[in-house]
């Protein structure tokens, strides 16, 4: 602009004061009373427009006189200088005008007016960026909490109390879209019954927001008629301003609206909005993380209560009872416990099921037989090794102390550990860190050890081929399960259980065993115990065809055990054990031969018709195969 003279101590005026203020209010108060005086003018006015209304930003010289409100319109409309009888008013863009009572040089009025926006433009620009700056580092400080929460719940909370207190509002919401439905969830929402307020998607400001994906402000005589009253009838709560804007994915999709009410002063501003778009952007991050983090949870949940709920120690002989009542009582301590039982006892189930009754069942269980793993191998298998610790290690591996963290190691068969193994073991059990084969750092680990044996332990301590520290601390609490020919009917209990479990597995109707056939599996030895067991009613599920298990079909039972255990199932006279072993050795040869007869026959050095005829003899069941031709 071009200056006269006259107007150089009102630019110096306002050149000095711009670079001492930070805010346009201090810039004003402390340039009006000398540019009156300076001009000269009788009084000097800024105003900004928040309309319906002008704000008064400050005055020099007013008195109680009114703003010239029309003129100040006239003049920002026409963007120049506009003049009444005792009035001129120049806008200072942004919304902020100027007026001065009593100055009749236009020229110099217009020249003051240009250097006071550019001072205006200047302290604004400066307070925006330190406003802007000090709202990132609030949205950083409360997107960092928002990190250490992966409950929806908690997260929706924390967003809301943050926009609230970041925008002056009164209450905020989180508005997450349910497409399926056609409906917006709005959490929390205050006032409501279960704290979730369901909306159908095309209602109010939130139902604009989301589908235009604009923001939307509404407030102080602006599209006040736009708010969705039927919502604050059932909140209970009086809408006067609305600040509300899309909750954008990365991706771009639209996950729902964020909405602040009733800013405690005046109304939203753009700068308000540009904070909550701000925020918003973080929120859809965390949303999003936290609904994945959530799936996840829940399937993990899920999954746990689906193990939990497969594993079933079935029995209800007095030993299984109390084994049952030990593992109620020490499930959810972190006591060591040794699970003592021959093999097949259902060692690892006991294990499983004090896991699953503990307060660690949704960390991990980590069973490890220590029989199968070589000596060599058995430290980095258990405490993990560093690539390059020895000529295999092509890649850095934990161990199974470190994968059971927080949850469960069952280390089975601990009667076979080394005793170099044994050492280690009890090192790691005492510092509660493992150090990697070939590493250095000490991982701290939090596991509690379940062992099981078939051997004697006490006696191998006194043979000095098991530690008896180790020993002491691992056998905390003992439990002892009876090898299953001891659990009475539990036998049966289990054998129905198993055939049920398989013949559902297969789709078939599951058959019942015969009064024999029960009789039957009372009397066997059970040498393979509850392993065997589950075998034999495994083959049942898929070679028998019948509605009923017969006592022939039982020639299945695997004679896995002893010749002692074998000779014990035949009974009675010579003729009776012959008897018995005949219709045995028949059914075993034809599951062998997958039911096949004309190979059966082979295999026994009969013919077919022969080995017919020897089974009716022996009274077993032939299906009256030997008519159809069964080849
Ligand atoms: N009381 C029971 N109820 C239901 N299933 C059982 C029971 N006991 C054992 N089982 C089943 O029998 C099989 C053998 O059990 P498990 O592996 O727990 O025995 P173990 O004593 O650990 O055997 P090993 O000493 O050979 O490792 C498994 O399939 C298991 O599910």
């Amino acid at each position: 602009m071009a200056q006269s003279a006259d107007q150089i101590p009102l630019l110096r005026l306002l050149l000095a004061s711009s670079g001492r203020h930070d805010t346009l209010k201090g810039l004003l108060d402390e340039v009006l009373p000398e540019a009156r005086e300076l001009l000269p003018a009788a009084s000097l006015v800024v105003v900004h427009s928040n309309p319906p209304k002008w704000e008064v930003q400050s005055a020099s010289g007013m008195g109680e006189r009114q703003v010239p409100a029309e003129l100040v319109a006239d003049a920002i409309d026409r963007d120049g200088v506009a003049a009444s009888a005792d009035w001129l008013a120049a806008p200072l863009g942004e919304g902020y005008a100027i007026a001065a009572r009593g100055l009749s040089d236009q020229a110099a009025f217009r020249q003051f007016a240009e250097g006071l926006a550019a001072a205006d433009r200047s302290v604004l620009g400066r307070q925006r960026r330190e406003h802007r700056i000090r709202r990132l580092e609030t949205i950083l400080e409360i997107t960092h909490a928002w990190r250490q929460t992966n409950s929806m719940e908690a997260l929706l909370k924390a967003m809301a109390e943050a926009a609230t207190e970041l925008l002056q509002g009164d209450r905020a919401s989180i508005f997450l879209w349910d497409r399926p439905k056609h409906e917006l969830v709005g959490r929390p929402a205050l006032g409501v019954k279960g704290n979730e307020l369901r909306i159908p998607d095309d209602s109010g400001i939130v139902g604009q927001v989301i589908h235009s994906g604009e923001p939307r402000r509404v407030g102080g005589g602006l599209g006040d008629e736009q708010i969705d009253r039927d919502v604050d009838r059932s909140t209970g709560y009086t809408t006067h301003s609305i600040l509300c804007v899309p909750l954008l994915a990365p991706n771009g999709r639209c996950l729902g609206a964020f909405e602040v009410l009733n800013k405690r002063q005046g109304h939203f501003t753009d700068d308000d909005e540009r904070g909550l778009i701000e925020l918003a952007a973080h929120a859809a991050v965390a949303l999003q993380n936290t609904q994945e983090f959530e799936e996840l949870l829940t399937k993990h949940q899920q999954l746990v209560a689906e193990a939990a709920q497969g594993l079933q120690l079935i029995g209800e002989s007095p030993a299984v009872e109390a084994v049952r009542s030990t593992i109620r009582r020490i499930a959810d301590t972190d006591l060591a416990i040794l699970i003592l039982g021959d093999n097949g006892t259902g060692k690892e189930v006991v294990a499983r099921s004090i896991h699953y009754l503990s307060r660690r069942r949704e960390q991990p269980f980590i069973a490890v037989n220590c029989a199968a793993i070589a000596e060599t191998l058995l430290e980095s298998e258990l405490f993990g090794h560093e690539k390059g610790a020895f000529t295999d290690a092509r890649e850095s591996r934990p161990g199974k102390f470190e994968l059971a963290s927080g949850g469960t190691l069952f280390l089975d068969e601990i009667g076979d550990m080394s005793l170099g193994g044994q050492a280690k073991l009890l090192r790691v059990l005492e510092d509660k860190t493992v150090v990697r084969v070939g590493g250095s750092t000490p991982i701290h680990t939090e596991v509690r050890i379940l062992a099981a044996t078939n051997q004697d332990l006490s006696a191998m301590v006194r043979a000095k081929r098991f530690r008896e520290d180790l020993f002491f601390r691992l056998n905390v609490v003992s439990l002892e399960l009876p090898p299953l020919r001891e659990r009475g009917e539990d036998v049966l209990r289990l054998a129905d259980h198993f055939l049920q479990t398989f013949c559902r597995s297969m789709g078939r109707k599951t058959p019942k065993f015969s009064a024999a056939a029960r009789k039957r599996l009372l009397a066997h030895n059970w040498p393979g115990n509850v392993r065997e067991l589950r075998n034999l009613a495994e083959r049942l599920a898929y070679l028998t065809t019948g509605d009923v298990v017969e006592v022939d079909d039982l020639v299945l039972i695997e004679s896995s055990g002893s010749d002692a255990d074998r000779l014990a199932e035949f009974e009675g006279s010579l003729a009776d054990a012959t008897r018995d072993f005949q219709q045995h050795y028949i059914r075993k040869t034809i599951d062998g031969s997958r039911g096949n007869m004309s190979s059966a026959a082979k295999r026994l050095g009969l013919h077919r018709s022969n080995l017919y005829r020897k089974m009716r003899q022996l009274g077993m069941a032939t299906d009256g195969a030997e008519d159809e031709g069964d080849e």
